[in-house]
């Protein structure tokens, strides 16, 4: 029996999809509103990303790659209504993890084989009582595949640009529209045509396209897919 199986009665909701379609914000919502634990997955990728920036590996090195991956070691500090602060080997790397840069370090990890094989278990480990969701790109495909709710998210590939941008601008980063849909246009195309567990909606998913929709919207139209509480 494989770990996914062992925890099969624990109920699991899936969100993947594209880079900025809000996956993290409605996954997080969606958690706090019922009471579930939630898994972000690409923080995983994320850290092991920034790791192998801070020990100056080459991403064109797999070997070195897989190791950094099952030496760094990540924790989730759930402080408050924001963001969980992500802890890289120690070090609160919460900001650092959310640039572009990261993201796209990530992305070209995260078509190792090796990478994502040493990840599964961990990831699978945060299926615990009473619920779990969990976000990514192949939560309902691979990770999760008897998931008992699997959402796929999208929008256009404008308004993630827009909404990224008015992210980062909040934050005090100056960035450039044109710039952001071009990071995101090409990390969307390497995760959509990686060779293992490549960006796609699994066969069960329900699409929600969140393009002229807000938070709270999206966030009542995956509420209303699970049984009325
Ligand atoms: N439906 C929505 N309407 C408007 N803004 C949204 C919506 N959903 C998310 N946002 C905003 O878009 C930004 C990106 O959202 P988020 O980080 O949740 O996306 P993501 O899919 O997890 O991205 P990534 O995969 O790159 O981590 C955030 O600032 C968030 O507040
Ligand atoms: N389940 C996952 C989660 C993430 N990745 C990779 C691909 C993404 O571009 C990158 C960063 O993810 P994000 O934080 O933007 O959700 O990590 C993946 O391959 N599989």
């Amino acid at each position: 029996m494989n770990s996914a199986d062992s925890h099969s009665s624990i109920p699991v909701l899936t969100i993947d999809g594209p880079s900025g379609s809000g996956k993290g914000t409605i996954s997080r919502l969606v958690a706090q509103r019922l009471g579930w634990h939630y898994l972000d997955s690409g923080a995983l990728y994320r850290a092991v990303g920034v790791a192998a920036g801070w020990a100056d590996l080459d991403l064109a090195d797999p070997a070195a790659l897989v190791r950094c991956t099952f030496d760094t070691q990540v924790g989730f500090r759930d402080d408050g209504p924001g963001e969980p602060r992500v802890i890289v080997n120690g070090v609160d790397a919460t900001n650092e993890l959310r640039t572009e840069t990261a993201g796209a370090a990530a992305s070209a990890i995260a078509a190792i084989p090796e990478v994502r094989a040493a990840l599964k278990d961990r990831q699978r480990a945060f299926r615990q009582p009473p619920g779990l969701v969990a976000d990514g790109r192949d939560m309902g495909t691979v990770i999760f595949p008897d998931a008992s709710f699997k959402v796929f998210l999208t929008a256009s590939a404008e308004e993630r640009a827009e909404r990224r941008y008015k992210q980062l601008k909040d934050k005090g980063v100056s960035v450039n529209l044109d710039g952001l849909l071009r990071e995101i246009l090409a990390r969307d195309a390497r995760d959509a045509s990686r060779a293992v567990a490549p960006l796609r909606p699994a066969e069960d998913a329900v699409r929600i396209d969140t393009t002229g929709l807000g938070i709270d919207e999206v966030v009542e139209r995956v509420l209303a897919l699970l049984p009325a509480r």
